[in-house]
Order: structure tokens, then C-alpha cells, then sequence
């Protein structure tokens, strides 16, 4: 459905979105995750053709968004991160307007305004003055104009940003009520938000891609978090090979730290209990050795503690010349 080539942009000599490639297929709601500055609305701009990529390409259904603007244009929706509402103009007056926009005329226009509004639950407001709503009212309104003309793919910026508890509740509601005619991609900071709505999730760090990850993989993922004087753990435990479920020992920062990947159906436990007994042996001394939470929120640290950015790694290099 969605394709994404080696999508790179530049503001000035500052690259913010570097080699980002992805696919989503019909029906998917996809998580992008990323800290502040990550790139994620530099991506959503590019892939809802508001913005020009320097290098790469969106292809939606096999259409390249840089040939097809308008035609792709009109089959997405697309939430920005700033609301570009018009605060004189009444909310069914923008809704006409946004309709109009997307090609939509005659019943087909009215039609959908109004399944846009009740599916919003705007009707109470549409004489109100978009200037006159709440934050959570006019993201509504947002939602409303982006999902006019049914969307076969949705693109929200944030969209619970600024909102109650109540209104995020109604929001992702709204939001998984969508997704079942269209594909959604949204960006959030909210790691809840991710694992309660989606099936994907695409971290961003530094305007690279560094995850791509299926929620239920991740919730299945299995491994060992291992902290060890021995800070050769890695060839005193490569010995233990396949046999023990082992698949992979990964050395983590500070030295002495590892996390041990272990195959499909190893039992943890009695892993735990070999490589224990396997370092002992050798002389180690254990001060952790768990199995690993996997979860997004320590995917997500662990995203940026084996990327550090340009900050980290100079106050790691002060802390090593101490
Ligand atoms: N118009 C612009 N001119 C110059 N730099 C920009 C511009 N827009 C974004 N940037 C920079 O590009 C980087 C990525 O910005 P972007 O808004 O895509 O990040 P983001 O992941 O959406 O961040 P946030 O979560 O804070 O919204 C940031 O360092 C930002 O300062």
C-alpha cells in the first residue's frame, strides 16, 4: 500500500531525515516513535507530499507521490502536527472548504461531511468559531477535515497531543474505528498510546530508522540481561554455543554488560542457570543476570543508549578522560 524508498531530507546542511525506508500494507496501524527533533513529522510531510524529499520516493498502491501529488493527495488524510485550522471560519464552513479541497462535490460532499462529523462528534459545534474550541474540539476538527472523503490512508501528527485523559480515550477510539476501512500511520511520543493502538512500530533516532518491529514480536522477544566482572563473558559464554538456546551475545555499555539473545523456545530459566554456572567457573563474578523486559519503553532506551547522540558520546568521552 505505502512505500518508502531511501526517503532523505536536508534544512540547510543539517540532514533530518537520513536513508528511511519502509513498507506498510493495507490495513496496518504503525507506530513512529521518536524523541524530540527524531524526524517523524519531516517524514509525515514527505510522505503526505507537503514536503519534497531530496532524495528517495512514497509510492501509494505503485503511484510516486512526486509525479502524482494531487491524485494521491486526494485518497490520504492527513493530520499535521499544527493544526492549520482557520480560527475565524466556522467548523461546518471548514469542513465545506476542506471537503471542496479534496475534489468533493454535490451529495457525495455532503455525505461526507456529515459522516465526518459524527464520527468526530462535532454536531454540537458547528456553528462555533474554530478560534472559540478547545485544544481537544479542534483536533477533532482536524481529525474531521483528514478523514473527509475516506482516506485509504491516514496520516496523524500527535493526534492526542494536548488532549484529557477523556478525549485521548475518544480520540484512539475514534482512531481504531478509523483504521478499519484505511491504513494509519501516526506519530506520538506516548509509548501507551503506541503499544494500545498499534500493530507496528517504526523508531526514529537521529533521523534514521531504527527499529521496524511488530508489537507481538516484540512482546515475544527473548533474552538475558547479563552484568559480570568477566568482561570476556563473550568468548567464556560463545563456548555454550546453539546447544544452550544461545543465539547471539551483545556487549552493552558500561563494560561487564551484555544481553544475550536466546532462539525461539529456549527456556530462560535454565539458561540463566548454565551461564551462571559457566561464568562462576571461569572466575566471574555475577551482579545481574534476568530476563530481559521487552517491552517498547526499554526498546526505546535501549534504541538511544546503543545510539548515543553527539551530547552523549562528548559526555562519555569527558567522563573517560576523568
Ligand atoms: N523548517 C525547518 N528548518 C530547519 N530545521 C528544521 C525545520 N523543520 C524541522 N527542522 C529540524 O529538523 C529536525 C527534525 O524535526 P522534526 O520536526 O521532523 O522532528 P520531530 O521528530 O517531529 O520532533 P518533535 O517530536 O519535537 O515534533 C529537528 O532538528 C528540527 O529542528
Amino acid at each position: 500500500m505505502l512505500e518508502v524508498t531511501h526517503l532523505s531530507r536536508c534544512y540547510g546542511d543539517f540532514k533530518a531525515v537520513n536513508g528511511v525506508s519502509f513498507t506498510i500494507g493495507n490495513g496496518e496501524i504503525v507506530g513512529l516513535l521518536g524523541h524530540n527533533g527524531a524526524g517523524k513529522t519531516t517524514i509525515m510531510k514527505m510522505l503526505s507530499g507537503y514536503l519534497e524529499p531530496d532524495t528517495g520516493s512514497v509510492q501509494i498502491d505503485g503511484l510516486d507521490m512526486a509525479k502524482q501529488p494531487k491524485t494521491l493527495q486526494r485518497q490520504l488524510g492527513y493530520l499535521p502536527e499544527n493544526l492549520p485550522v482557520y480560527g475565524e471560519m466556522r467548523v461546518a464552513d471548514y469542513l465545506d472548504y476542506a471537503a471542496c479541497l479534496k475534489g468533493l462535490d454535490g451529495r457525495e460532499k455532503i455525505d461526507e461531511i456529515r459522516r465526518a462529523i459524527k464520527a468526530t462528534e462535532l454536531a454540537d459545534k458547528l456553528h462555533a468559531r474554530i478560534h472559540t474550541l478547545s485544544r481537544g474540539y479542534k483536533q477533532r476538527v482536524g481529525v474531521a477535515q483528514a478523514i473527509l472523503g475516506r482516506p485509504r490512508l491516514l496520516i496523524l501528527d500527535e493526534p492526542t497531543n494536548g488532549l484529557d485523559p477523556t478525549q485521548t480515550r475518544q480520540m484512539r477510539a475514534l482512531i481504531k474505528d478509523i483504521a478499519r476501512e484505511a491504513t494509519v500511520i501516526l506519530s506520538t511520543h506516548i509509548m501507551q498510546e503506541v503499544e494500545a493502538l498499534c500493530d507496528r512500530v517504526l523508531i526514529i533516532h537521529r533521523g534514521q530508522l531504527a527499529v521496524d518491529e511488530k508489537l507481538d514480536n516484540l512482546r515475544r522477544a527473548n533474552s538475558i540481561m547479563l552484568e559480570t566482572s568477566a568482561t570476556d563473558a563473550r568468548e567464556v559464554l560463545g563456548r555454550l554455543g546453539q546447544e544452550e538456546g544461545i543465539e547471539q551475545i551483545e556487549p552493552l555499555k558500561p563494560a561487564g554488560t551484555f544481553r544475550i539473545a536466546l532462539g525461539e523456545g529456549t527456556n530462560q530459566r535454565s539458561t540463566c542457570a548454565v551461564i551462571a554456572r559457566t561464568l562462576i567457573e571461569a572466575g566471574g563474578e555475577i551482579y545481574r543476570l534476568q530476563p530481559e523486559q521487552r517491552d517498547l519503553e526499554s526498546l526505546f532506551r535501549q534504541v538511544n543508549e546503543t545510539n548515543p547522540t553527539a551530547q552523549q558520546k562528548q559526555q562519555e568521552a569527558l567522563e573517560d578522560a576523568a
